[in-house]
């Protein structure tokens, strides 16, 4: 579904990225993990186009997303979180979730010279996000601005916009990030119950372990830019170049 192949990104002396390669299946999660500084967020700059490689490729369904325009990535079926929240303060969460598809509608839009939807196209997507807004507990918060909603709530609205459009491929970027055990916990259930809906795949950069190891299929692990293991979440923890690497980092 994802195949990253031999991608390299260097920041003038610094190798981010060195000849990596992994793949990433169909309906599974593939967490990437790895000190800091590892190249873990560079990947993910990567495949979402918003930093070149000096060399590789990143094939998505077959087509190879390196040598797509940007905006076309998402028409593909990618989608992405962020690790600060990026949403519109004042808008009500119904809209921010709504903006999710206005993401993958402007190429089409743009071409057509269409700037304006209809009314029954407004309609749909807002029947989507509450369909979205249900699913992730989230239907009693529809109407209110996203402003002053706690933070954990905020980042499932955020969730909720990255699944507008019925993406095929999810990147989020530290997930757990700033919630409590409690939260990290429900989140853990909702994104279980939404890859096996929606058969999404998802890459997953996060530091959380507790999430790494109930909610991955797949541990990528990374280390000064190089794969030092890349397998199932129980044989991963027990590697010795894992362990060496985080004691390192701890030391
Ligand atoms: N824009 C940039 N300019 C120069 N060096 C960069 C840039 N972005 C990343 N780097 C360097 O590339 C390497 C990989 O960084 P990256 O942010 O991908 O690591 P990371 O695994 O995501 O770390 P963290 O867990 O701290 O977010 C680091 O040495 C970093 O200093």
């Amino acid at each position: 579904m994802l195949e990253i192949a031999d991608v390299t990104v260097r920041f003038g002396g610094v190798l981010a990225l060195d000849r990596l390669s992994f793949s990433a299946q169909e309906g599974r999660v593939c967490a990437l993990i790895g000190p800091n500084g590892a190249g873990k967020t560079t990947l993910f700059n990567v495949v979402s186009r918003v930093c070149a490689p000096e060399s590789g490729r990143v094939v998505f369904a077959g087509q190879d997303l390196l040598r797509r325009r940007r905006h076309r990535i998402l028409g593909l079926g990618a989608a992405r979180t962020f690790q600060n929240l990026a949403l519109w303060p004042s808008m009500s969460v119904r809209e921010n979730v709504m903006t999710g598809a206005h993401i993958h509608a402007s190429a089409g839009l743009l071409r057509s010279g269409l700037r304006l939807r209809t009314r029954g196209e407004e309609q749909r997507l807002a029947r989507e996000a509450d369909e979205l807004l249900a699913s992730l507990d989230l239907a009693e918060h529809a109407d209110h601005p996203a402003t002053g909603l706690p933070f954990g709530t905020l980042k499932r609205v955020e969730l909720a916009r990255a699944l507008m459009g019925r993406p095929r491929l999810l990147l989020l970027d530290e997930p757990a990030g700033g919630l409590t055990h409690p939260e990290v916990d429900e989140l853990v259930l909702l994104l279980r119950g939404i890859v096996a809906e929606h058969a999404l795949t998802v890459l997953l950069v996060e530091h959380h372990m507790g999430m790494i190891m109930r909610l991955s299929d797949q541990v990528v692990v990374l280390d000064s830019g190089r794969k030092i293991a890349d397998g199932p979440p129980d044989e991963v923890r027990n590697d010795e170049r894992v362990v060496a690497a985080y004691l390192g980092a701890q030391a």
